[in-house]
């Protein structure tokens, strides 16, 4: 459970590799360079004191790439979609890029978040607008909604480590129930006498609950 598998999607140019970019490297690119079927960066971090890594998969958002990119959708724990703030069809495209990206994962436990880039182009006029219809946008897919900037790095680093804590905890509970089984709330029982301190309440009977 220490690595999850993220992967971003979303048009052309919108910003996903210099979203990435900006995380991973800390640097911004003004020239665009297409991707070309997928792009690849593994980003270590500390939670609670455990190691754990975020597999970043960059997917190409031209048209003629996508075949290529689509196949390296499955297994994701995370979908980043991503549309441009300044481009009101980069997120109505947002809906069909989700599409895409669940037929390959299972929709009940991947994690999505809805991301609009290039802020930093936006007026404070432009940007509420926009963010009125994003923000229903995110609440239909069920996503977290976030708004960055590549090139000012706002919202960057605090997105990809709410991505990181997610992922984190989704694979901790998903192996806690692969497991023994132990749901939160579970009652369990600490008797010192026993080796086993935890036992799951369907085995013995508890003295005490947590
Ligand atoms: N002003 C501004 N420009 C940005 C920002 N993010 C990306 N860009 C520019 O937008 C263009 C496209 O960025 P990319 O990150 O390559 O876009 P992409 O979504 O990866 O594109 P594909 O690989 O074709 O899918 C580049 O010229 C970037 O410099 C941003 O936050 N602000």
């Amino acid at each position: 459970f220490k690595i999850s598998k993220v992967i971003v999607v979303g048009d052309l140019s919108v910003g996903k590799t210099c979203l990435i970019n900006r995380f991973c490297k800390d640097t911004f690119d003004k020239n665009y360079k297409a991707t070309i079927g997928v792009d690849f960066e593994m980003e270590r971090f500390e939670v609670l004191g455990i190691p754990f890594s975020l597999q970043l998969w960059d997917t190409a958002g031209q048209e003629r790439f996508k075949c290529i990119a689509s196949t390296y959708y499955r297994g994701a724990q995370a979908i980043i979609i991503v549309f441009n703030l300044n481009d009101v069809a980069s997120l109505e495209h947002t809906k069909q890029w989700l599409a895409d990206a669940l037929k390959e994962n299972d929709p009940s436990s991947v994690l999505l978040f809805l991301v609009g880039s290039k802020k930093d182009l936006s007026t404070p006029a432009q940007y509420v607008l926009m963010e009125r219809d994003a923000l229903k946008v995110a609440q239909e897919m069920k996503a977290e909604y976030w708004a960055v900037s590549s090139l000012t790095g706002e919202n960057v680093r605090e997105f990809f480590f709410r991505v990181a804590a997610l992922t984190f905890e989704a694979n901790v509970l998903a192996e806690l129930e692969k497991s023994g089984a132990r749901r939160i709330g579970d009652v369990v029982r600490i008797n010192s006498d026993d080796n086993n301190l935890y036992l799951t309440a369907s085995k013995k009977k508890p003295t005490c609950c947590l």
